[in-house]
Formats: C-alpha cells, structure tokens, sequence
C-alpha cells in the first residue's frame, strides 16, 4: 500500500487501469454465447492507464491532457470513484463534485424538478438543503419554465446546464471537470468558466480539469499533466507541457 499524506487534495499513487477486451469481432449476441460455450472467446488485456502517478495540493488548478483515447477520462473516472483501478490507489480528501457524465445519475422518466432531488441526494445533499438552494439551481440552469418536463424531452444541452447546476450549487473541495461541459451552447460554457474560476479564485478549491482546447487549459491551469496512450508524459507548469503536446501533434 503506497503512502499517503494529508498534505494532498488528491493522491494518484501508481494507478493502472486494465480492461478486458474480446480479441476477436463478434457479430451478435448468439455467436458471442455459443463461443462462450465452447471455450472459444479469448480476452486480451487493455491498459488504458500504465503506472499513473501525481498528487495535487489543496487549491491547486490541473490539466489533463492527451489525444483522444489516451485515458484521461479514465483517470477522472477514478478519481471519482466511479472506476476502481486495477492496480494502485487513489485518495481524494474532502467532498468532491464530479462534473463527468453529466446527468448520467438521472432518471429520464422524472421531470427536471424531481431530478434535482434524486440528482442531489446522490451527490449527499439533504432535502432541506436542496429546499433551501432550489431556486439558485434553477435559476442558473436558467430552465425555470421547464421544471415540470420529464428529463427525456431535455436537450443534451438542457441535461447538462440543470447537472452542473446541482454540482456545482454549493463549493465543493474537489472539483472535477471533463469535457462534457462542451454540449452546453456557448453562453452557458462561459457561465460555467466563470463559475469555475470563482471556485478557482477563492483559492480552496482543488481543480482537475479535461479539455481539448489547450487555450482552455492555458486560460483556467496552472498546472499541466500530459497523459498519451495511459502513459503519463510530462507533468509541469500549463505552458511547458502545453508547447511540448504542441510541438509534438501541433
Ligand atoms: N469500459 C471500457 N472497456 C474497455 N475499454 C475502455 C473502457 N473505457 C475506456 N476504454 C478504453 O480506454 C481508452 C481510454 O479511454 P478514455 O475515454 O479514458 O480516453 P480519453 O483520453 O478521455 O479520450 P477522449 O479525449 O477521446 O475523450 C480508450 O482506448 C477506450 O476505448
């Protein structure tokens, strides 16, 4: 078991993430079941993250970097705990506020008002507290009038702004942010920066932030993590490891 040390918001201590993949095609589920039965289905083994290791410090703002498919929606995955690495640990101190797979703790089925109440149970809030921040959620999803609509005639974009919403309504010590900001339209991604950079601002919000603009990145992060093919690269401040990926895709 690797050390740990209060010092740190968050610990990445040597983490490698394997999947199992099937080695061959297979077409549909019955051809699937009859290789199973006769023992011919082979796995091969995927690592999508390969000995991954960094710690951040409380207040500290990072990049996650990397081509597509390089793992770093992977890591994020773990450090959420969503994912379980299958070596190596991981600690985060603090309440964390995930911000990936926005909605995915959603019930299409329930109106968006319902939603903000399962939606905030599952991330531990009370219902008193939720009572309580009910309006500000709504009115910075901005989604007032449609309250009372079940979830599955939302936008993906509607989805994300009342996720985020919820999230974010309260400052967590640990914020994590992927990508999946980029399906709300373009005035709601600047509301979510500015709210991102008033966490930011008070200075005791941990930040670990995925983005394919490195404009973003060199804008938002101090600090830069380079991940390419589960392999970390390079971990330094935003603008070395910006020029670096740059120089090397650019
Ligand atoms: N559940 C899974 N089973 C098998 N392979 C997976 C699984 N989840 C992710 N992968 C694989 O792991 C690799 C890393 O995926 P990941 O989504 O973490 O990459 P990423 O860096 O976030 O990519 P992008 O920039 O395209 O969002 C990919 O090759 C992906 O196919």
């Amino acid at each position: 078991m690797a050390e740990t040390s209060p010092e740190y918001a968050i610990e990445v201590n040597d983490v490698s993430m394997i999947f199992n993949i099937a080695s061959e095609q297979l077409n549909n589920l019955k051809e699937y079941f009859i290789k199973l039965m006769r023992h011919e289905l082979f796995f091969k083994e995927f690592r999508a993250l390969d000995h991954v290791d960094f710690k951040v410090s409380p207040g500290e703002v990072v990049g996650l970097v990397g081509t597509n498919g390089s793992g770093k929606s992977t890591m994020l995955k773990c450090i959420a705990g969503v994912l379980e690495p299958s070596e190596g640990s991981v600690r985060v101190r603090g309440s964390i506020a995930p911000l990936i797979e926005l909605g995915a703790g959603f019930d299409v089925d329930l109106t968006a008002l319902e939603n903000i109440y399962l939606n905030g149970a599952l991330l531990g809030y009370s219902k008193g507290f939720i009572d309580a921040h009910l309006q500000d959620i709504i009115d910075f999803a901005e989604l007032q009038d449609f309250m009372d609509m079940p979830l599955k005639n939302y936008s993906s974009g509607m989805v994300a702004r009342i996720a985020f919403s919820i999230a974010t309504v309260t400052e967590p010590d640990v914020l994590i942010v992927d990508e999946t900001l980029s399906v709300g339209d373009v005035f709601f991604q600047e509301k979510c920066e500015r709210r991102i950079r008033e966490f930011i601002e008070s200075g005791k919000v941990t930040v670990l932030f995925v983005s394919h603009s490195l404009e973003q990145v060199e804008r938002i992060c101090q600090r830069a993590i380079w991940i390419e093919k589960g392999v970390q690269r390079m971990d330094g401040p935003v603008v070395e490891v910006c020029q670096a990926y740059r120089a090397q895709f650019g």
